[in-house]
């Protein structure tokens, strides 16, 4: 396993910061999360002045064996179709991204099937797909740590080139399949708190999710953060852990999206609690356990808007407002500067 160097943000400058913040031309505390969100980004960044530079948006796909189980409304092959559609420019994350000025990745971390021809899938494969945790484990503990690795890596190459603002998505069906198993096992909430509908199962179909992985459970043995990771993980799920902690060491900012993102983030935070420091949590969705995921993460999203996608969409709607935060930090008129009396 790659060793990743995560230090907590050097607290002492908070005081530094609240006084920027409360000398600013507003009743005390009037710009509530703002401000918060904003303390934030100046402890990550260790600066008075923050600044959000060339962000980026990485999309991780790849298929799941679990779908073989029926836990999903939707084929498997709509992992490939969406992986087109990214590169194409149609898919829900294109058009916010584009609003926004994030720049997208879109990567094949182990999607079945191959893009050829396709130059703009980044082609991070670890294998066609993952086995079916209701049999077997999902991979084997080496391709989790590549996946980490690779995950590692392309977060590198992209802070090389300036990004200090780097959000994570993902595409893979049947994969709230994956997020909710890692869920109960790092936040031990019962299985029930756990499992959602995720594309739009009905009642029925809900059911027998919860049968399929409630039996997938008592099948293996898994209790470290990277065997829960090997054994029902997903190739995505794996990269963006390594993209996760790799962030966290490069001290970048780091925006979080929908409850597959989070469970990636469980298992990060699992391996090294200083991750959380780097994270914006940007929206809390609708897939039951969401919820469960924050509080357990003692965190409050920016956004409620009730999706249910993933993609890292909740992350480029959010990014206007993070963006708020860093411009009312540097461009808003204090009482000390202006001449005004304050509070
Ligand atoms: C067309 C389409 C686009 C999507 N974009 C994200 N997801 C989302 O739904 C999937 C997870 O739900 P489940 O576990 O129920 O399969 C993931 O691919 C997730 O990113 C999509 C799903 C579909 C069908
Ligand atoms: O919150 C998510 O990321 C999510 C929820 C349902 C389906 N796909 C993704």
């Amino acid at each position: 396993m790659i060793a990743f160097n995560i230090e907590r943000p050097d607290q002492s400058t908070l005081d530094d910061i609240q006084h920027k913040i409360d000398f600013k031309t507003k009743p005390l505390g009037a710009l509530g999360d703002l401000e918060k969100l904003a303390e934030k980004l100046c402890l990550i960044q260790q600066t008075l002045e923050p600044a959000l530079r060339n962000p980026n948006i990485i999309v991780f796909a790849a298929d799941h064996g679990i779908a073989e189980s029926g836990v999903s409304k939707y084929p498997q092959e709509v992992t490939y179709q969406m992986v087109l559609n990214f590169v194409y420019g149609g898919a829900a994350i294109n058009v916010f991204s584009r609003q926004h000025g994030i720049e997208l990745n879109i990567v094949d971390a182990g999607v079945k099937g191959d893009f050829v021809d396709v130059p703009l899938v980044i082609n991070q494969k670890i294998a066609q797909g993952t086995r079916n945790f209701a049999i077997e484990p999902a991979m084997s503990i080496a391709d989790a740590e590549l996946a980490i690795q690779k995950g590692a890596d392309l977060v590198n190459q992209i802070a090389a080139k300036g990004c200090n603002v780097i959000g994570f998505g993902e595409m893979g069906i049947a994969n709230t399949s994956s997020a909710s198993v890692i869920m109960h096992k790092i936040t031990g909430l019962p299985l029930l708190n756990c499992v959602g509908k995720g594309t739009g199962l009905d009642d029925e179909q809900l059911a027998s999710k919860t049968q399929v992985l409630q039996n997938a459970l008592a099948k293996h043995v898994a209790n470290s953060p990277i065997e829960i990771l090997n054994t029902f993980g997903g190739f995505e799920i794996a990269q963006m852990v390594g993209a996760i902690l790799q962030a966290a060491a490069n001290k970048m900012i780091l925006l979080v999206d929908g409850f597959i993102t989070t469970s990636a983030l469980l298992i990060a935070q699992a391996i090294h609690p200083a991750v959380i420091d780097y994270c914006i949590f940007c929206h809390q969705g609708d897939e039951n356990g969401h919820k469960g995921m924050l509080e357990y993460l003692n965190a409050k999203a920016i956004l409620k808007l009730n999706m249910r996608l993933g993609e890292g969409s909740g992350v480029a709607l959010a990014y206007p407002i993070i963006q708020s935060a860093v411009n009312f930090m540097n461009e808003m008129a204090s009482f000390e500067s202006a001449g005004v009396s304050s509070h």
